[in-house]
């Protein structure tokens, strides 16, 4: 069973996304966009370390591997832990608009147990853009892209400012971010929620 609220379903007036001359090209991995994420982060000892693949037009793929510290039950995914997949996947593709913006509905449907160990394979895209509202689904299977379905999301991005970020996170680690020497990774730690 599965459904849809009517905040996930674009307006009539919504359009279809525009992908920035600048997005990696497709096939391109987008790599961290901030070393402490608990989604794509390398520093983070017990995150997910997702990596996400630039695909055709609003679309990418990503894997992460279910490790034994994800787990809810013996030996299967927390159920928290694949929404976090899901979001982070999802919130990828806000890099190929070049948008800032984040989650504020994500909808998840659990349809096989994920066991410790699957390679959880996603595919996401954006399907429309409504202002400042960004709407993208997204599904997970196990072992790789023809595999079993296991989790399906539909969410709901808004479009925010940078200082969002400087105004909510908490200091210390804005201050962290903020006096990272290298450029580009200053610019993408503030891309998502720090
Ligand atoms: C290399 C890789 C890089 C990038 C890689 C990135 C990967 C990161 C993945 C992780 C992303 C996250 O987890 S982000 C962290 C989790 N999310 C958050 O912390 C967000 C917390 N919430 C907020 O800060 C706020 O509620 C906002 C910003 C979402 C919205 O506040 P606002 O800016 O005041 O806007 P507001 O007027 O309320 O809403 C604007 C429009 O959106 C609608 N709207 C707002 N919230 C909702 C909602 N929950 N459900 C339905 N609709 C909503 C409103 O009805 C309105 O529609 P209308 O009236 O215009 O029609």
């Amino acid at each position: 069973m599965s459904g849809t609220s009517a905040a996930l379903t674009p307006p009539a007036g919504a359009v279809a996304p525009v992908r920035h001359p600048d997005a990696p090209a497709p096939g391109e991995l987008l790599g961290a966009h901030y070393e402490q994420c608990f989604g794509c982060g390398e520093a983070q000892p017990h995150g997910l370390r997702l990596q996400a693949r630039a695909g055709e037009g609003i679309s990418l793929t990503a894997e992460f591997t279910v490790q034994p510290a994800h787990q809810g039950a013996p030996g299967l995914a927390h159920g928290g832990v694949l929404a976090t997949a899901l979001d982070e996947t999802l919130g990828s593709l806000n890099w190929l608009l070049r948008t800032v913006a984040v989650t504020g509905r994500l909808e998840t449907d659990y349809v096989l147990p994920v066991p410790v160990g699957t390679v959880l394979h996603l595919e996401a895209e954006v399907t429309a853009v409504a202002g400042r509202k960004i709407y993208s689904r997204a599904t997970g299977r196990i072992g790789g892209p023809d595999g079993p379905v296991a989790v399906r999301a539909q969410a709901l991005f808004i479009e925010v400012k940078t200082e969002h970020f400087i105004d909510h996170g908490r200091p210390q680690e804005i201050r962290a971010a903020m006096s990272d020497p290298d450029p580009s990774r200053r610019e993408r730690a503030f891309e998502v929620n720090p």
